[in-house]
């Protein structure tokens, strides 16, 4: 019987058997940025410990940075202490700290995999959940806790629990105007929020073989949406080509040595699955929430379920949801007002998900009476989109070009909404408040989605705004 890239990796990485059942895992690479960090260093200098790989850590600032106006001290002053006592504990101890103004400053998920830093078959942890996004690399990546980030300070190792696997198949060809975004948003819509407890998803068939890396990131990065901690897609040559030539990336023969020992981690053809589930592209609508999990969705062009559609579990979630919306059982989703557009967060704000957008966005205005924000998932990304005119294109419709950062996705920052605004947005959480208003609503879907949206001013097809397939 032949192994699944999951348990490769895991066996290779395995320090030893615990007593407690779990396993001391070995981590190649830990990421770090400002929110989860400084309590672990805390601790570590209270135990008297030094970092034990630093050169294996890179650290970011992401989540409380302002996008609009960096100047310093910020005006915010935790903002500003937490920036200082990242830059105080990387110095301290040797770690690698992509700063304010460095040139790749970005989102912790953006920059891992820009720089090379991501690469098939690591074990790689950061203490936020969305580290499933590195998956999409073929590595074992997951989020940890700050008592974690501790342990793989001192120790480069943790403490965990082997997970079962299930291999997502997606087959066939994606309905132009359809993205990676919808493909996760369907699959979580149809295996539910805690759908993937104990699982590791493994994603494959031939849409994923086709999709580009920015969008395999997408699609893993939303696994723990769908309550799975770990999502992957087996390196393939698009992964290589990908990886070819990063910063920190093998160079020269250790290129080729790494491709051929990466190629070994791929899942085999005759691999034991725990579970096996399959879904036809062609399916695939564009997709957008209703609710208050990422769960709760609806192709664009359907109604919100009635409640004597749900399952009894689904129901009360479903009033709760549809009270906090201020949305009906039955309603159609297209056509509700949005006030706000967000494009960004680590699910969607890379180079790849910006240059879709401009290329229908061109020509085209956003609403009179939205604001509409850019926020690029990195000064690389941000950089690239200057160069390529793609900023200006945002710019020229109406939209706010913005600084990187997490910005409004979690709004740690002075980006929020106000009130019960609603936005279209192309982050991953449509939890209550999750956009810093107590009664905030944040509608979930593709970045062109929310192109689309911006411009109708409220819930849209974008095939329709913007003519595709027709
Ligand atoms: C701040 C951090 C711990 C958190 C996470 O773990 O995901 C954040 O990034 C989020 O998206 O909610
Ligand atoms: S962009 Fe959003 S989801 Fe991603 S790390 Fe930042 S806050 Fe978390």
């Amino acid at each position: 019987m032949g192994k699944t890239l999951y348990e490769k990796v895991w066996e290779a990485h395995e320090v030893r058997k615990l007593r407690s059942g779990q396993s001391q895992l070995f981590i190649d690479l830990h990421l770090l940025h400002e929110v989860t960090s400084p309590q672990a260093f805390g601790m570590l200098r209270d135990l008297g410990l030094k970092v034990r790989y630093p050169h294996r850590t890179f650290a970011t600032v992401d989540h409380i940075v302002p996008t609009h106006d960096r100047t310093e001290p910020f005006q915010d002053p935790l903002a500003q202490s937490m920036l200082e006592a990242l830059r105080q504990n990387t110095r301290e101890h040797g770690i690698t700290f992509f700063d304010l103004g460095s040139g790749n400053q970005g989102i912790v998920h953006v920059i891992g995999p820009q720089l090379g830093l991501t690469q098939p078959g690591m074990t790689i942890a950061c203490g936020d959940s969305h580290t499933s996004t590195h998956g999409a690399f073929g590595a074992v990546a997951f989020g940890i806790g700050t008592s974690q980030v501790r342990d793989v300070l001192a120790t480069q190792t943790l403490a965990a629990q082997k997970l079962k696997v299930r291999r997502i198949n997606i087959e066939g060809k994606l309905s132009p105007g359809v993205y990676a975004k919808d493909v996760i948003l369907h699959i979580i819509r149809h295996l539910g929020v805690k759908g993937g407890l104990g699982y590791a998803y493994e994603y494959g068939g031939s849409t994923v073989e086709a999709m580009d890396m920015e969008s395999r990131m997408t699609l893993c990065n939303m696994s723990i949406e769908g309550g799975a901690r770990i999502g992957y897609v087996n390196p393939d040559e698009t992964t290589f080509a990908y990886l070819e030539g990063r910063p920190y990336s093998p160079k020269g023969a250790e290129w080729e040595e790494a491709k051929r020992r990466w190629k070994s981690f791929a899942s085999d053809p005759d691999a034991h699955y725990d579970d096996v589930v399959t879904f036809r592209a062609e399916e695939i609508p564009p997709t957008v929430t209703w609710g208050i999990n990422p769960g709760q969705a609806v192709p664009v062009d359907g109604r919100i379920p009635l409640l004597e559609e749900l399952s009894p579990e689904e129901r009360p979630v479903a009033e709760e949801a549809l009270a906090y919306m201020g949305l009906k059982p039955g309603q159609p989703i297209k056509g509700v007002p949005i006030q706000v557009a967000f494009i960004g967060s680590c699910t969607n704000a890379r180079l790849s998900d910006l240059r879709e957008v401009a290329r229908y966005l061109k020509g085209h205005k956003v609403k009179k009476g939205v604001r509409a924000l850019v926020v690029p998932g990195s000064e690389w990304v941000a950089r690239k989109a200057e160069e390529e005119g793609i900023a200006e294109i945002f710019r020229e419709a109406g939209f706010e070009w913005r600084n990187p950062g997490c910005s409004m996705c979690l709004a740690m920052n002075p980006d929020r909404l106000q009130g019960d605004e609603l936005a279209a947005s192309s982050s991953n959480r449509n939890y209550k408040g999750r956009m810093g208003s107590p009664r905030g609503r944040t509608v979930l879907m593709s970045p062109l989605m929310v192109a689309a949206a911006a411009v109708a001013g409220e819930i849209a097809d974008a095939r329709e705004v913007f003519g595709i397939g027709r």
